[in-house]
């Protein structure tokens, strides 16, 4: 883990050591100086060094590792190509921003189900998908570099608590998740395989969980199964392409979305740490899901078994207009097409069964072969677009004053995780129950969807399900059958279910059969 400090992504690679007192010469070099004023003046970003001459030199030579790092040269034509692109969907809506791309469905045979698939196949996949970890063939990739703005609290999401009764955090429930699969791939196939746990953060989320899982001992997992790599962060922009100076001495960046992985899983040596590993397949999802079913062996088992090379979890969509992109195929390739993209006659379509047309709605949980990311690092990283987020972006005024502004004045670029399906040789695509396994956090209480209560009630209404099909009854203060923790209420019935005890609703019939249970009930750590 100490070595993790050395692999942050885009290391200033280009720029002169340190001289003697600390201060880099090349700050009081003239000529370097010169270089830098013209290289800017050439991308239209002369600005940047506004306030050079206030500068102390610290100050100077932080601001020049920025303008170092920045690929100022790119920035430019990126933004103009993700704009263009955006009014192209604008402008034919339907037409997912491919104007005449026929949006299909994939075909059943590259779709499985938790819900409907025959029982024998799914036992099948499952064993498999607990071979590969067994075996030692897995990897997980966390992708925890976001910054939760909309849930806004000044910590990572994955530390954040929802309230249930243990009061574990994201980041605990997943690694205890991990543990219970490792020791379940044991149980099964008679091996320990290492199952390691890869933690895509950035600047702002990376110390905080890197303290939190020191202080907590690694959540009880091998040290040197969980490492932590960094995405870039990258300038913010105005319209017309200009980077923004945050303070006098510092760019607005921001990390470079969650497609930023392919970039950082090469940069970090992430990727060649796999490989070392013999790692095979990996697992990728988000941090702010707390009914993901991290490594799923049954998604793993049904992916090899496939041959697949990249894959995706989906659930229904439940409306027309829910605000969720969904996986589809276009010219043959398969794709998420955001819901903004999707025309409302489109998201509207209804198949003979009378469900959506298009309804495998992307939840974010991916399988790749190491392979397949291989290529994508090597080849396809360069060609993922930009995509671009308007946002409110506080700055200085040309006197150097803070602006702090109330409507968005600012582009976000960001690369997407998902953009990497159309080079999929072999895309397959497996539906689970949305109760059993998605519940984002994304907003605070005020809300009222996707945010701390919703994920606290829908985590503990699966424990009460797990419970009820184990045989056990949870009754409340009077001895009554308790409704389940799903429905709202004054005294909302409370269960929770240690990941150590189960992953996804196993061995729970000694604990619980034929037993009945007061709400509040935990089954807490062994
Ligand atoms: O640059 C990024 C952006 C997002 N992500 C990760 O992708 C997942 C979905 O991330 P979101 O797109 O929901 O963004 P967010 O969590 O940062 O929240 P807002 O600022 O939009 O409110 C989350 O797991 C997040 O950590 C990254 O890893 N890096």
């Amino acid at each position: 883990m100490d070595d993790q400090e050395a692999h942050g992504a885009g290391a200033a690679a280009a720029l002169p050591p340190r001289g003697e007192g600390g201060c880099p010469p090349f700050v009081k070099s003239p000529q370097w100086l010169e270089a830098l004023r013209c290289r800017l003046s050439r991308c239209s970003q002369g600005h940047a060094l506004a306030f050079w001459d206030a500068l102390a030199g610290p100050e100077r030579e932080a601001l020049a590792r920025e303008l170092s790092e920045a690929e100022l040269e790119a920035l430019g034509p990126a933004l103009g190509e993700a704009l263009g692109r955006g009014e192209a969907a604008a402008g034919q809506p339907g037409q997912a921003g491919q104007a005449g791309a026929v949006l299909e469905p994939l075909p059943a045979e590259l779709c499985g189900s938790s819900i409907a698939s025959d029982p024998g196949s799914l036992r099948d996949w499952e064993e498999h998908g607990l071979l590969q970890v067994a075996e030692g063939r897995v990897a997980i990739v966390l992708l925890a570099g976001g910054q939760g703005t909309r849930l806004g609290v000044p910590y990572p999401k994955g530390l954040y608590d929802v309230g249930l009764p243990s009061h574990k955090p994201l980041l605990q429930l997943q690694a205890q998740r991990i543990l219970r699969l490792q020791r379940l791939a044991e149980e099964r196939h008679g091996k320990r395989g290492a199952l390691p746990w890869y933690i895509m953060t950035s600047g702002h989320t990376r110390e905080p969980m890197l303290a939190f899982l020191r202080e907590r001992g690694f959540l009880g997992l091998c040290k040197d199964d969980v490492r932590l790599f960094e995405q870039r962060q990258i300038p913010a922009l105005t319209p017309d392409g200009k980077v923004i100076l945050e303070t006098r001495g510092r760019l607005a960046r921001a990390p470079d979305g969650n497609g930023g992985l392919y970039r950082a899983l090469g940069d970090s040596g992430v990727l060649a740490d796999m490989e070392a590993r013999g790692v095979r397949y990996v697992h990728a999802y988000c941090v702010d899901n707390i009914l993901a079913r991290v490594g799923d062996p049954l998604f793993l088992g049904f992916c090899v078994r496939k041959g697949a090379d990249c894959g995706a979890k989906v659930v229904e969509k439940q409306s027309p207009d829910e605000a969720v992109g969904v996986l589809c195929l276009s010219g043959g390739r398969a794709r998420v097409v955001e819901y903004t993209e999707l025309g409302a006659e489109q998201a509207r379509e209804r198949d003979h069964s009378g469900r959506l047309r298009l309804r495998a709605g992307n939840i974010c949980v991916h399988h790749f072969t190491l392979d397949f990311l291989k290529l994508v690092v090597r080849e396809f990283e360069p060609q993922l677009p930009f995509h671009v987020a308007h946002k409110k972006i506080a700055h200085v005024d040309e006197s150097g004053n803070r602006v702090e502004p109330t409507k968005p004045n600012g582009i976000k670029m960001e690369k997407f995780v998902f953009d990497v399906f159309p080079f999929a040789k072999k895309f397959v695509q497996f539906e689970v129950r949305r109760e059993d396994e998605f519940s984002p956090l994304k907003n605070s209480d005020s809300a009222g969807v996707d945010c701390p209560s919703s994920s606290r009630r829908h985590q503990m209404a699966l424990h009460y399900r797990w419970i009820q099909g184990a045989g056990g009854r949870i009754v409340d203060e009077q001895g009554n059958d308790a409704p389940s923790p799903a429905e709202e209420s004054e005294t909302p019935t409370i269960c929770e279910i240690s990941p150590l005890i189960s992953y996804s609703g196993e061995g729970l019939e000694s604990h619980v059969k034929g037993r009945i249970l007061r709400s509040p009930f935990v089954l807490g750590d062994p």
